[in-house]
């Protein structure tokens, strides 16, 4: 292959007499680097014989065009992805131009390439049949690829919907804007003939959606890393390539310069190399979503820094970058949804547990003050509005100072949790029991009159005054005071648990481990 780096006109080319300033490159691949069309030279080095009905292939064109003089024809065969020159009988694997007299060893075929972009074009001969089953692999993995990835797009509007997380949100940003990318520049793009004329050609769409993929992935992954608050140097560091993106989307969209390709291309390295430290050392600190990120990254990494090698015509390019790089997309797709989903489940077990802490009391095991107060506060409506009867005991420890002062906080919390055991133990499955203050619990008896709820309270108060508790081997007496109150018409939850109190202190003020209902004082 050789190249000249001029646009003469094709007369002059095409006589030879140019031959000698065309320039040798190595390798079999297209790269044009210039925006002005140029000229190449191919050169086959065996006979093709005109059987074989072979083909001229120019790969992942994008938005390359050229003009193909194949031995022996007076005029070019024009070929681009999009536009007038698409060829729609071949896949958009490559351009293909057909070379009906074969090739003769050593015949030139001369190609005017004109490449809005930086994009190498690996050239090849295959027969037409190669060409046929080639495409169709092409496009059952390009199908594969861009149908896994419209999936993973709809259930991430799914769980927008669903668990109304935003971040699913930039999820389907990220997916929408990557399949638009990969179907633009693969050329799929191209089955919608409006998208094809209103987009197809104009390098600044491309560039757009990769910034747009590019913004919405990092400030995906910056909320999943929950960066503002584990790595806020980073953070900051990842809020500035942000707003140069957002500032380089406004312009890509005013001119199609390369240079804001370029300068995309730095941002792009900058905030990469950010998240993937940032990912780093949240592994190290056993962050669970950082894992989920290296293992969506590292291929996705793996393969950009190969395709900027390629770039830099540090190696061949190689045919199969054209599937690996969008199933590395796919597939970190893939990983983060269920990371994300991960996420979710995580946040979720955290509020469950967060709500079990805030319901219950962590020693005794009954429920907390607010807990008690508000299922207090439901039977008393549900009482009031059924015409139901509903009482209340309230119970403390007595000389419970004592025990603490005498044998430790230890035992006194031993002998709390025991004495909360024992009372509920002699409970009904619907009566509910909950710490109110330090040595205070108030229990709720529904469907339950005066009369009965003095007899409860009788039996909470026998059951610890008959038995000691067993602590650490130590028998240790204990007893309650306790107060009982009915729930009178009208009356609120205050009104309510100030008459069970009042009922404590008149047992307590009676000499303590008795029973005293909102009147009267009844005596063990
Ligand atoms: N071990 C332990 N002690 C607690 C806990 N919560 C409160 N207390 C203690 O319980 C004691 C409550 O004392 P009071 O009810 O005021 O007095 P008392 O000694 O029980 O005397 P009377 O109630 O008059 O019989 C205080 O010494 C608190 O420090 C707890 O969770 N664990």
């Amino acid at each position: 292959m050789a190249r000249l780096d001029a646009d003469p006109v094709p007369a002059e080319v095409l006589t030879g007499a140019l031959d000698n300033q065309f320039s040798d490159v190595e390798g079999q691949t297209i790269f044009e680097t210039s925006r002005q069309p140029r000229w190449w030279r191919l050169v086959a080095t065996r006979d093709i014989p005109a059987a074989d009905d072979p083909q001229l292939l120019l790969m992942a064109p994008y938005l390359n065009e050229a003009e193909v003089w194949t031995p022996g024809e007076p005029l070019p065969v024009r070929r681009a992805l999009y536009g007038p020159a698409a060829d729609d009988a071949v896949s958009t694997r490559a351009l293909v131009v057909a070379l009906p007299r074969g090739v003769v060893a050593g015949e030139p075929i001369y190609l005017r390439v004109r490449a809005p972009t930086t994009l190498p074009m690996p050239v090849s001969v295959e027969s037409m049949a190669d060409v046929h089953r080639k495409d169709l692999t092409h496009v059952a993995l390009r199908t594969a690829v861009l149908a896994t990835m419209a999936v993973l797009a709809f259930l991430a509007v799914g769980f927008r919907v669903g668990v109304g997380e935003t971040s699913y949100t930039y999820l389907l940003l990220t997916l929408i804007a990557q399949i638009g990318y990969l179907s633009l520049t693969g050329g799929e793009l191209r089955m919608s003939p409006v998208l094809a004329d209103l987009i197809g050609s104009d390098p600044r769409i491309g560039r757009l959606l990769g910034l747009i993929a590019l913004l919405a992935s990092t400030h995906f992954l910056a909320f999943y890393l929950n960066l503002s608050e584990r790595q806020p140097r980073l953070m900051r560091l990842v809020e500035v390539c942000s707003a140069a993106m957002g500032l380089l989307l406004l312009v890509s969209l005013a001119t199609p310069s390369e240079m804001v390709g370029g300068i995309a291309n730095l941002v792009l390295l900058v905030v990469t190399g950010t998240l993937f430290l940032a990912s780093v050392v949240g592994c190290i600190e056993r962050q669970r979503s950082a894992f989920f990120v290296l293992l969506s990254w590292l291929p996705m990494f793996a393969l950009a820094v190969w395709r900027v090698g390629e770039l830099q015509e540090w190696w061949p390019v190689s045919p199969w970058m054209q599937y690996a790089f969008p199933a590395s997309f796919a597939g970190a797709g893939l990983v983060l949804m269920v990371g994300l989903t991960d996420k979710m489940q995580q946040l979720r077990r955290d509020r469950d547990r967060a709500s079990q802490m805030a319901t219950y009391d962590k020693l005794t095991g009954a429920l907390s003050r607010v807990a008690i107060e508000e299922r207090l506060r439901d039977a008393i409506d549900d009482a009031h509005a059924q015409r139901r009867r509903l009482s209340i005991v309230f119970f403390d420890i007595d000389r419970f100072k004592q025990i603490n002062d005498q044998h430790g906080h230890r035992v006194g919390d031993e002998f709390l949790r025991i004495i909360v055991l024992r009372a509920r133990n002699r409970l009904r499955v619907y009566d509910m029991c909950g710490r109110y203050g330090g040595d205070e619990i108030l229990v709720i008896l529904p469907d339950t009159g005066l009369g009965e709820a003095m007899g409860v309270a009788e039996n909470l108060r026998s059951a610890i005054d008959s038995r000691p508790l067993s602590i650490d081997g130590g028998l240790f007496e204990a007893s309650l005071s306790i107060g009982v109150a009915e729930l009178r018409q009208g009356e609120g939850m205050s009104a309510l648990i100030e008459r069970a109190d009042g009922a404590l202190y008149a047992s307590k003020a009676a000499g303590r481990n008795r029973v005293s209902s909102g009147h009267a004082v009844a005596t063990a």
